[in-house]
């Protein structure tokens, strides 16, 4: 096996809070097991370019709590060219690399695997994602965070909502993903979700309205998950109003806010947990892996078949919810 003296570290796609947590573990792991690491600023885009810096101790200092990234992150379209990649190899080859540590999303990690195709250079994955639409792990650092963000976000809009004998349509992130949506859904006590993964919840909807909700309950918050396979919130809501015109329906979207802020407990730890398992996996001779976590266990799962995933309806869910919503 090739000893690792030194290694590159990154983060890229979508910003997800924890990260910083994560660039922490890597950072203190790495320093002591006595490997030099590399920060690379702007994901893909800053390996492209040679965008790199030193990375100590203190540079990790005091960051565990904030969100965002320190090191900065991007989408490249750059890396999804092979001349892209063959750059990226060129930079971590002359800078004396032995292996990258990339913190990222499903997105990140097809580039991941184009790159292992082709370059020699042991690469560990760590997921992040508001998402949390990727296999391997149970949750990706984030996901925890941004569904306590719309949690907050959403008994705000439920106080007015109430107040106000309103209808209100709460698009939440997730691409093309539910599982934000659903979460939510839960945790605010939403009469109704709209996620991708489902074919007939406007229709669902329709029959909770056709009900006459009003007679029963002030106000009604429908969680929409954003890549509905029927629209966002402003389409349904539009179509609920030409159905029902005698309802008071209001949109809000909650949008990048999910993305920001102070880590949750649980992506502090996860993040933490995950930074240090990248480093182990490096030590134990592992390549081309992503480090995740299933019921509690440090899982390794190949870059090779590491993808994107969508929320799994079964029966099971789809009572919870029309229990809960009864
Ligand atoms: N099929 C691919 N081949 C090479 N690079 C890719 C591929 N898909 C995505 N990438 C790279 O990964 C970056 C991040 O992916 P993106 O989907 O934006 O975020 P995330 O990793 O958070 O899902 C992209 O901007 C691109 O540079
Ligand atoms: O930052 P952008 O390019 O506007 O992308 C918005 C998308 O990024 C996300 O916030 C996070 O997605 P990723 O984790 O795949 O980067 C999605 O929920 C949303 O659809
Ligand atoms: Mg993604």
């Amino acid at each position: 096996m090739v000893p690792i003296n030194k290694i590159a570290l990154l983060t890229s796609g979508g910003d997800a809070p924890g990260l910083n947590a994560c660039i922490r573990a890597v950072v203190r792991a790495s320093i002591f097991h006595n490997i030099k690491v590399v920060g690379i600023r702007r994901g893909y885009e800053g390996l492209i370019d040679g965008d790199f810096f030193e990375m100590d101790s203190a540079t990790v200092s005091n960051i565990i709590q904030r969100g965002g990234t320190i090191q900065k992150s991007s989408r490249s379209p750059r890396f999804k060219t092979s001349d892209g990649r063959e750059s990226a190899y060129q930079q971590l080859k002359k800078e004396g690399i032995d292996a990258v540590v990339l913190i990222g999303g499903d997105g990140s990690f097809a580039g991941s695997k184009a790159f292992t195709s082709t370059y020699n250079i042991p690469w560990i994955g760590i997921p992040k994602t508001i998402d949390n639409d990727l296999t391997g792990t149970d949750s990706a650092i984030g996901f925890d965070t941004a569904t306590n963000t719309a949690m907050e976000a959403i008994d705000k809009i439920r106080d007015t909502a109430e107040s106000h004998n309103r209808i209100f349509f709460v698009e939440v992130m997730g691409r093309d993903a539910g599982f934000i949506a659903y979460e939510t859904g839960i945790n605010v006590g939403a009469e109704a979700i709209c996620i991708p993964e489902t074919e007939n919840d406007v229709q669902h909807l329709f029959t909770v309205l056709e009900k006459g909700w009003g007679r029963k309950k002030s106000s009604l918050i429908v969680v929409v998950g954003e890549g509905n396979e029927a629209g966002g919130a402003f389409k349904i809501s539009n179509d609920v109003k030409e159905k029902f015109p005698q309802y008071d329906v209001t949109v809000c979207i909650l949008g990048y806010i999910q993305r920001g802020g102070s880590p949750s407990c649980s992506d502090r730890v996860l993040a933490s947990k995950l930074g240090v398992a990248a480093i182990h996996a490096l030590l134990n001779g592992e390549k081309n892996i992503m480090v995740g976590e299933i019921k509690g266990d440090i899982v390794y799962t190949p870059l090779e078949i590491v993808t994107k995933r969508y929320l799994e309806i079964d029966l099971a869910r789809i009572e919870l919810i029309n229990i809960l919503s009864t």
